[in-house]
Order: structure tokens, then sequence, then C-alpha cells
């Protein structure tokens, strides 16, 4: 029996980023969820005849803040409209003088500070601890730098990002503080994305796209909004772009994960069979059918 998959390419479009014009046999449509509503309909197409689906994380328009985002739906979600992988397109701030507005970071860890949200799928009724070690999925780091390359943007292939729970931005002593744990850049989205990718065995990596040097910068003193959308949508121009050369790149027939993002479940529930709650478990549907 093959075990190959044909992949289906998951876009999780940050602020900026609510479309991709080029999408062919393009169609919005509502993918309903046991953990309520994502943040918008997801647009199904193709990419050089690669199957993709493209979620606007803040929903069109922009009218959800990072705190109130449904994050479990919308990773449901994106498995329910069957994504083997997911690449998130965030806009972040700098943390380092090295990476300047226009700069893109292929991030490789991530520190969690959000402390309002809902991170698991696994809850009272059935117990799961996955493995967070390295939350980036290499292969797809790989391809993401090789497209940018390609494509003369300005890149840098690893980075902390941390994930403060907002929606204000930081204050100077928190920055610093970023700054001294030696973290690359800091937004407000992707965590529990992140982990929640990896509950759903999903391979997951970010394109970190800055868009303002926080407010530690001698020369930027705080952030503003006007700031960041001036440099957001040039950003999200070359964003287009890279997606449209790393989307074939990463459509072709393939095996398991070679990092097992594709297992991740494999040894990670520890409720017993018999004090699992069915209807927890029926929740877990998309997420977690291959463990039950
Ligand atoms: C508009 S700046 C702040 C906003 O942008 C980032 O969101 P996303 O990761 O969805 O691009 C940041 O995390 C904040 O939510
Ligand atoms: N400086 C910043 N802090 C948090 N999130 C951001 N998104 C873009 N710039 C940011």
């Amino acid at each position: 029996m093959s075990t190959e998959i044909t992949p289906v390419i998951g876009l999780i479009g940050g602020s900026g980023l609510y479309d991709i014009p080029g999408l062919e046999d393009r169609e919005w449509r509502r993918v309903h969820t046991p953990w309520g509503a994502p943040s918008d309909e997801i647009l199904f197409g193709r990419l050089g005849g690669v199957p993709v689906r493209f979620l606007p994380r803040h929903g069109r328009g922009h009218p959800t803040p990072p705190s109130e985002l449904n994050y479990r739906a919308n990773i449901d979600a994106m498995k329910r409209a069957g994504c083997t992988e997911l690449l998130s397109l965030s806009a972040v701030g700098s943390l380092k003088e090295h990476l300047p507005p226009g700069h893109f970071v292929i991030v490789d860890q991530f520190i969690d500070r959000t402390f309002a949200r809902k991170k698991s799928f696994f809850e009272s009724g059935c117990v799961a601890h996955v493995s967070m070690a390295h939350p980036v999925c290499p292969r797809l780091g790989d391809a993401l730098e090789a497209s940018a390359r390609k494509l003369g943007l300005p890149v840098t292939r690893g980075g902390t990002y941390l994930v403060m729970e907002g929606p204000q931005f930081s204050t100077k002593a928190e920055s610093e503080l970023y700054r001294q744990w030696g973290c690359s850049v800091i937004g407000m989205t992707n965590m529990p994305e992140a982990k929640l990718a990896r509950e759903a065995e999903l391979c997951y990596a970010t394109v970190a796209m800055v868009t303002d040097f926080d407010c530690w910068h001698p020369d930027h003193d705080h952030v503003t909004v006007e700031q960041v959308v001036k440099v957001l949508f040039s950003n999200a121009d070359k964003a287009r772009a890279l997606v449209a050369d790393v989307v074939p790149a990463l459509g072709a027939r393939r095996g398991p994960c070679p990092a097992g993002c594709d297992r991740a479940l494999d040894n990670a529930i520890i409720t017993a069979p018999e004090k699992r709650d069915p209807a927890l478990i029926a929740k877990l549907d998309a997420v977690a059918a291959r463990v039950f």
C-alpha cells in the first residue's frame, strides 16, 4: 500500500493579505467546525495546478483582533478543507537591527507569551501532550528559503518569533526584554496557531514579514498602525510572489513528513480509552481521526 499523498497547501494570510488574486478555479466556501466559526470563508483554488486553501486570519477587511481569533476553528477548518501543510504569512515587528522593514524571516522557534486564548484541541475527556521542541517543519522552511532566494527577496533563515497577547504594541521595557532573550521578531498571532497545527498533525512554517522596528529602536520610539500599513502592502506583494513560486515546489506527491509533523499524535494521548469522553472524541474527527 502506498503512503504517498498529494499535498494541499494551506495559506494563512495575516495583516494586509486578505486574498490571493492569482488563484485558478477560485471559490470562497464556508467550512463548519465543531469549535465554532473560522475567521472567514476559505478560498479554494489552484496555483500551477496545485490545490491551495487560503484563509485570511483576521477575516476579509480585518474585523477580528488577535485575542479574539478562533484559532481552533481556523486550524480545524483548514484540516477539514484538506490541507496537509500550512504556511503562515505574518506581519511582525523587528527586534534586531539587521532585520529592517521589508525583510522576511523564516522563523524556526517561538516564545509564547499569550495568555487569553484556547491553546489545545485536547481538553477534559482526552488529554494529549505533543512535542513542540521543533515547532516549524524544516521541509517547508527549506522550500520557502529556496523560493525567497530565487526571487531575490531579502530573507533570513531562522529566528525566534515572540508572540505577545496584544492588541496594544509592547512597552519599551518588554521590547528590550525580548531582545535580551535573543528573539528576532514580535507578533501577536502565531501562537497558539503553531501549537494547534502540530496537534492537528499539519506541517507548519511561518514567513514573518517585518513592518517596523518595534519601540526599542532609537529611530523609532513607538510603533503606529500607519507605519505598519505603509510597509504591509509592499510586503504583501512580495508574499504573493513567494507563494506563487513555493506552492508548485511543494505540490509534488510526497511520502510522510521526514520531521514527523504528520505523526505528532503518535504516543501523545495519555487518557485511557475507557476514560475518554465520546463527545470530545467526536469533535476531534478532523484533527485526530487518524489515531482514534
Ligand atoms: C497590523 S499590525 C499588528 C497585527 O499584525 C500581525 O498580525 P498577522 O500575524 O496576522 O499578520 C500582528 O501579529 C498583529 O496581529
Ligand atoms: N511591533 C509589532 N509588535 C507586535 N506585532 C506586530 N505586528 C507588526 N508589527 C508588530
